[in-house]
C-alpha cells in the first residue's frame, strides 16, 4: 500500500483485518514512525483499533520506501495524492514517482493497482513507464468518504475494478470476496471514468440542490421541504440533498476540475460541469453576501464567531473546506473572526482559533454556522445570546432548530428557507 493517507491507510488497515498481509509505504518518515507506535492522526472512527490490531497480529506493517516494500508483494495499491495542478488538471508526479521508484523490483505477475484517482489513460501511462508486460496495471478506484472511511471500505455500494487485463481486474476483485458487494468489471479507461463520473455527479447534485435552495428564498418556498418531497423518488435518492456554504474537500474540487480538464482534451467542452463549479463559487458568495447583510451591510470592522472549519462534520480535514473560503473572504472584507470547531485547533491566518464554542459569540455581531456538527445543536443558544452585542445566527447548513435560536431572542437565517418557512414542517405520512 503505497501512501498512509485516508485512503492507503484505511485500505491497508481494512484489508489486514480481512486477513490480508499488507505492507504500508509512506514517504513521510515521521507518520511511519507514529503508525509503527499505532498512532492514527486522521479522524476516522474504527481505524486506530483496526490499526493496533493488524500491527498486534503482524498482519501490517509500516515503513518507509516502496522499493524494498515492493519485493515480494502479489499486488501493490497505489494510493498517493493526486491533486489539482497547475492549470486544474490531476497531477500525477506522485503517481509517476512511485512507479519509477518500483518499476524494475515489482515481481512479476504483481499486479499495479492504482487507488489514487486518475484520469482515464493512467493505467495505460503506468503501463508505457513500466515497460514491462508481466505486470498487469489494474484500476481500482475507490468511493470512500472521509469520517466515514472505514465503515464505506468495509461496507461498499460496489467495487469497480478495471483493465485491460480481464484475469487481473477480476483477480483484484476478489481481493474484496469477503465483502459482499457488487464488483464491476471493465476495461480501464471505463473504471477510471467511473470514479470522475460519480464525484461529478454528486458536485452537480449539489450545486442543483443549492440553486433550487436560492429560488426558495426567492420565491417563499422552503428548501427542507422541497428536497424532502423529491427525495422520496427513488430515481432521486433522498441523500446529497442538504444546501449548504458549497460542496469541497479534498475531492470534488479537484476532481470536478479534473474531469473538465479531460474532456478539454477531447475537444469537448462540459459546459452542464463548468456550471456547476461555477454555481459553486456564487454559493459561496451569496453565503458572504447574507452573513454581510446579517452585520447591516458592512463587514469591516463587523465581529463574527464562526462555530466549523472543517469541509463537513466528522472529519478534522481542512483541505478545501467551504468553511474556510468564506471565512477567509469575510476576513479579507474586514471582518473580525473568532472560530471553534469541535475537531480543528492551531492557529489559522486571519482568525482567532479558540477551543470553546462559547467564546465565538462573545461580543460578536453575528454568529455563523459553517459545518453541520451536531454539537452546534445543543449549544445554549440563550447563552450565546447573552455573550453577542449582536441578534444575528447565520445557520449556512440548516443545522440549528429556529424556533430554539427567536426563543432565546436572536434573529436566524437559514439556506433555501424564508422566514415564512418558520412554520412547523408539514409531516409527511
Ligand atoms: N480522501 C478521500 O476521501 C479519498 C477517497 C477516495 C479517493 N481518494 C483519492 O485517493 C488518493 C489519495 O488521497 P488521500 O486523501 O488518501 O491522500 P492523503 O493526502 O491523505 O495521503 C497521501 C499519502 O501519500 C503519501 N505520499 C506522497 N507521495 C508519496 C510517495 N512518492 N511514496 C509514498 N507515499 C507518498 C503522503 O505522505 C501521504 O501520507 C487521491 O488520488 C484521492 O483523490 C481520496
Ligand atoms: O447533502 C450534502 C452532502 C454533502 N455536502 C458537502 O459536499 C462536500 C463533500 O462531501 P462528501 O462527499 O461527504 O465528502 P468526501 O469525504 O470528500 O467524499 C467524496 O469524495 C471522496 C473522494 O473522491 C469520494 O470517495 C466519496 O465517494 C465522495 O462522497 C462537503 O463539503 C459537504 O459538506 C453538502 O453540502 N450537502
Amino acid at each position: 500500500m503505497v501512501g498512509t493517507g485516508y485512503v492507503g491507510l484505511t485500505t491497508g488497515a481494512c484489508l489486514a483485518g480481512l486477513g490480508h498481509r499488507v505492507t504500508c509505504v509512506d514517504v513521510d518518515q515521521a507518520k511511519v514512525a507514529r503508525l509503527s507506535a499505532g498512532r492514527v492522526d486522521i479522524l476516522e472512527p474504527g481505524l486506530s483499533e483496526l490499526v493496533s490490531r493488524g500491527l498486534t497480529s503482524g498482519r501490517l506493517e509500516f515503513v518507509v520506501g516502496a522499493r524494498d516494500a515492493v519485493r515480494d508483494a502479489e499486488a501493490v495499491f497505489l494510493c498517493v495524492p493526486t491533486p489539482m495542478g497547475a492549470g486544474g488538471s490531476a497531477d500525477l508526479r506522485a503517481v509517476e514517482a512511485v512507479t519509477a521508484e518500483i518499476g524494475d523490483v515489482i515481481p512479476p505477475g504483481c499486479a499495479l493497482i492504482t487507488k489514487s484517482t486518475v484520469p482515464v489513460g493512467t493505467s495505460k501511462r503506468i503501463q508505457a513507464m513500466l515497460g514491462r508486460t508481466d505486470v498487469p496495471v489494474v484500476s481500482n478506484p475507490e468511493f470512500l468518504r472521509e469520517g466515514t472511511a472505514v465503515e464505506d471500505f468495509l461496507g461498499p455500494d460496489r467495487i469497480v475494478v478495471g483493465s485491460d487485463d480481464a484475469a487481473a481486474a477480476r483477480w483484484v476483485g476478489d481481493l474484496y470476496a469477503d465483502l459482499a458487494a457488487p464488483v464491476v468489471v471493465a476495461d480501464a479507461a471505463s473504471a477510471e471514468l467511473v470514479k470522475y463520473a460519480a464525484n461529478c455527479f454528486l458536485a452537480m447534485k449539489l450545486s442543483y440542490v443549492n440553486s433550487i435552495a436560492e429560488l426558495c428564498e426567492r420565491l417563499g418556498a422552503d428548501i427542507d421541504l422541497v428536497t424532502e418531497g423529491m427525495g422520496y423518488d427513488r430515481r432521486i435518492g433522498r441523500s446529497f440533498l442538504k444546501p449548504g456554504p458549497g460542496w469541497g474537500g479534498s475531492c470534488l474540487p479537484k476532481d470536478t476540475s479534473a474531469l473538465v480538464k479531460v474532456a478539454e482534451s477531447v475537444q469537448y467542452d462540459f459546459t452542464l460541469l463548468t456550471s456547476a463549479i461555477e454555481e459553486n463559487i456564487a454559493q459561496r458568495d451569496r453565503i458572504v453576501a447574507k452573513i454581510a447583510g446579517a452585520v447591516g451591510g458592512t463587514l469591516a470592522g463587523s465581529r463574527i464567531g464562526v462555530l466549523g472549519l472543517a469541509f463537513k462534520a466528522g472529519t478534522n480535514d481542512l483541505r478545501d473546506s467551504p468553511a474556510l473560503a468564506v471565512a477567509s473572504v469575510l476576513g479579507a472584507l474586514g471582518a473580525e473572526l473568532t472560530a471553534y470547531d469541535p475537531a480543528v485547533g492551531g492557529h489559522i491566518d486571519g482568525m482567532t482559533v479558540v477551543d470553546d464554542p462559547y467564546q465565538v459569540a462573545k461580543a460578536a455581531d453575528a454568529v455563523v454556522v459553517l459545518t453541520e456538527w451536531d454539537e452546534f445543536k445543543r449549544l445554549d443558544w440563550t447563552y450565546m445570546a447573552e455573550q453577542m452585542d449582536g441578534d444575528s445566527v447565520v445557520d449556512t447548513r440548516n443545522l440549528l432548530d429556529p424556533h430554539q435560536i427567536l426563543d432565546a431572542g436572536l434573529s436566524w437565517q437559514g439556506v433555501g428557507r424564508p422566514r415564512a418557512a418558520l412554520r412547523r414542517k408539514v409531516a409527511v405520512s
